[in-house]
C-alpha cells in the first residue's frame, strides 16, 4: 500500500529542512536514504571545488583592482561598460535585452518630462489668462501639439509597466525614496522624474532575467536574449505613438518651451530622442553604442571580474563601481584600502549645472571638492590616480552655442571663452590640487575623455592596463 504523501506549504517552516514523511514503506525508507547520501555527496563535492578555488586564489597573484569614483552621471557605468565590451565582450552582449528595457525606459521618461512641461504650461496659461478674462488659446501649445498630448496617454502606463519589470516585480518590490538597502529606488527630484536605480549588490542580470524567458521559446533570439513575443513587452505601444513623439521632439514650439522652462537638454535623454524611429522601430535591438548611451543610476558598489592578458600573461583584474550619488559617497571608503587605481570622473560640462541632489551646489565645483577629498586622503597617497575630465563633447557644444565659462567659474576672468584655453585651466586647477595635497611629487594621469565614444576611450584604458601590468609585475618581482 502507498503511504500517503506528504507535501510541504510554503509556511511549513524551513523548506530546505526536509522531514521524513510520517508515514514510510522500507522501500521509501531505503530510497529516501540513497537520496539524502547522494545529496551530501554532491555538497560535499561542491564544498572541495570551492576549497579549491579559494586555495588557488589565495597562491595565484593578486588581482589588479580599480576603483570607479565621481558624482553621479559622470559616467563611471558608462566607464565600466567600456571595460566590459574591451574584455568580456560576450557578457557585455548577452545584456542587450536588458539594456533595451533601460533605453524604452530613458525615451518613455524623457517624453514624459516634455509632456510634463506642457501640463505645467497648460495651468500656467489657463491660470494666466482666466485671469485677464481673455479668450486667446494658448501661445507655446498649438491645438496639433495638444492632441498629440493626449494621444501619448498610454506612454504613462508604459513608464510604470517598465519601472514595475526592472525593479523585479510586484508593488511590495516597489522602494521609496529614502531606502537605501532597497534594491532600487526612486528619485523624484529630476523635474518630477521618477528615476529608477538599480542596487549594483544585486547580480545585474537578476534585476531584468525576468525579461528572459526561456532559451526554448521559437521567438527567443538567443543571440540578442530577446523575447520577440513577449507579451509584456511594451514595443506595441512605443511603435504606435512614433511619429506622435517624433513630432513632438521636433516641434519648435516644444523646443521654446523647454527653453522657458529651463530644461537643459542634459534633463532628457536626447540622443535616444533624435533616433526614435530606430528605438521604437520594429524588431530594435540596441548597438553597442546605445548601450553606453543609456542611464540606469547605480546604488551601492558592484564588483566585476575580467580576465586580461598582456604579452602572454593573464591576469585577474577587477573593476569597482560604486554609486555617485550623495548618499552614496559613505560606501566608498571602505573600497580605498588595497587598489591599484582610482579613475576619478569629473563630468567637466556640469560647469552650469547643479547637483540633482541639491540645487544650490555647482556641478564642477562638487567635482573639485570631491577631488581634493580623494588626492587628500591618505589611505590613497600611494595608488595611482587617473583623472577623466568627462563629457568633453557636451563642454564642447555648451562653448560653442555661446554659454560663457566665466559666467559660473568666476576664477576664469577674462580668458578666452574657448576649449583649448577652459580645459587647459580646467587641467592646472585639478593638478595644482594634487600637488599641493601631495608631500612627495606624485605623478598626475589626466585625459579629457568621452566616454560614450568607445574608440578613443579604448585607447586610454588599453594604456592604462599596460601601465598597472608594467607596474604589478615589477611589484611582484621585488617582493620574490
Ligand atoms: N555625451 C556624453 N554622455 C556621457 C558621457 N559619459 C557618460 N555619459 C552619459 O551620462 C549618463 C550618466 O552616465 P553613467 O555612467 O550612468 O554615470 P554614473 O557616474 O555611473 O552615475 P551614478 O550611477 O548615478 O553614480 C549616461 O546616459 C551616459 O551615457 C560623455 O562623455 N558624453
Ligand atoms: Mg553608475
Amino acid at each position: 500500500m502507498q503511504a500517503p504523501v506528504m507535501s510541504l506549504s510554503p509556511d511549513d517552516g524551513d523548506p530546505l529542512s526536509l522531514r521524513p514523511p510520517a508515514f514510510e514503506t522500507i522501500d521509501e525508507l531505503r530510497a529516501r536514504m540513497a537520496m539524502e547520501q547522494r545529496a551530501k555527496e554532491i555538497s560535499d563535492r561542491i564544498d572541495e571545488e570551492l576549497e579549491k578555488a579559494r586555495v588557488a586564489e589565495r597562491k595565484g597573484p593578486k588581482p589588479i583592482k580599480i576603483l570607479l569614483l565621481g558624482q553621479s552621471e559622470s559616467g563611471k557605468s558608462t566607464t565600466l561598460k567600456n571595460f566590459q565590451l574591451m574584455y568580456d565582450p560576450k557578457a557585455f552582449r548577452a545584456e542587450r535585452a536588458s539594456w533595451r528595457a533601460v533605453i524604452q525606459l530613458n525615451v518613455v521618461q524623457s517624453i514624459q518630462i516634455i509632456l510634463d512641461a506642457m501640463d505645467r504650461a497648460q495651468k500656467y496659461e489657463h491660470e494666466h489668462l482666466s485671469a485677464q478674462g481673455a479668450k486667446k488659446g494658448p501661445t507655446y501649445l498649438t491645438l496639433d501639439l495638444l492632441e498629440i498630448k493626449a494621444r501619448l496617454a498610454p506612454l504613462l502606463e508604459v513608464e510604470n509597466t517598465l519601472i514595475r519589470r526592472l525593479t523585479g516585480g510586484g508593488s511590495e518590490l516597489m522602494p521609496t525614496q529614502t531606502d537605501q538597502t532597497s534594491r532600487a529606488m526612486y528619485n523624484s527630484s529630476k523635474q518630477g522624474l521618477k528615476e529608477i536605480a538599480i542596487n549594483s549588490t544585486i547580480p545585474w542580470k537578476n534585476a531584468f532575467n525576468r525579461l528572459i524567458r526561456s532559451e526554448e521559446r521559437s521567438s527567443f533570439d538567443s543571440a540578442d536574449g530577446i523575447d520577440w513575443e513577449d507579451p509584456e513587452d511594451p514595443w506595441p505601444i512605443l511603435n504606435q505613438c512614433m511619429k506622435d513623439m517624433q513630432q513632438l521632439w521636433d516641434s519648435p514650439g516644444v523646443k521654446q518651451l523647454l527653453v522657458k522652462q529651463k530644461i537643459k537638454p542634459d534633463d532628457l535623454n536626447g540622443y535616444f530622442l533624435d533616433s526614435i524611429s530606430r528605438v521604437a522601430g520594429a524588431r530594435y535591438v540596441p548597438t553597442d553604442d546605445d548601450i553606453l548611451r543609456a542611464r540606469l543610476k547605480t546604488l551601492g558598489v558592484s564588483e566585476h571580474r575580467f580576465k586580461i592578458s598582456t604579452s602572454g600573461a593573464v591576469r585577474d583584474w577587477k573593476v569597482y563601481d560604486v554609486g555617485g550619488h550623495r548618499s552614496q559617497c559613505p560606501a566608498w571608503a571602505p573600497f580605498f584600502d588595497d587598489m591599484d587605481a582610482i579613475i576619478f570622473l569629473a563630468p567637466i560640462s556640469g560647469f552650469d549645472q547643479t547637483l540633482e541632489e541639491d540645487h544650490r551646489i555647482n556641478r564642477l565645483e562638487d567635482s573639485i571638492k570631491l577631488w581634493t577629498m580623494i588626492v587628500t586622503n591618505q589611505l590613497l597617497k600611494n595608488t595611482n590616480i587617473i583623472l577623466f575630465l568627462n563629457k568633453i563633447d557636451i563642454f564642447r557644444t555648451k562653448l560653442a552655442s555661446g554659454i560663457k565659462f566665466k559666467d559660473f567659474v568666476v576664477s576664469y576672468a577674462e580668458r578666452a571663452n574657448d576649449v583649448d584655453t577652459a580645459t587647459a585651466y580646467l587641467k592646472r586647477k585639478f593638478g595644482g590640487i594634487m600637488q599641493e595635497a601631495s608631500s612627495s611629487p606624485r605623478v598626475f594621469y589626466c585625459h579629457f575623455t568621452t566616454v560614450t565614444d568607445t574608440a578613443s576611450t579604448k585607447y586610454i584604458l588599453s594604456n592604462l592596463k599596460d601601465m598597472l601590468m608594467r607596474q604589478n609585475l615589477v611589484k611582484t618581482n621585488l617582493m620574490s
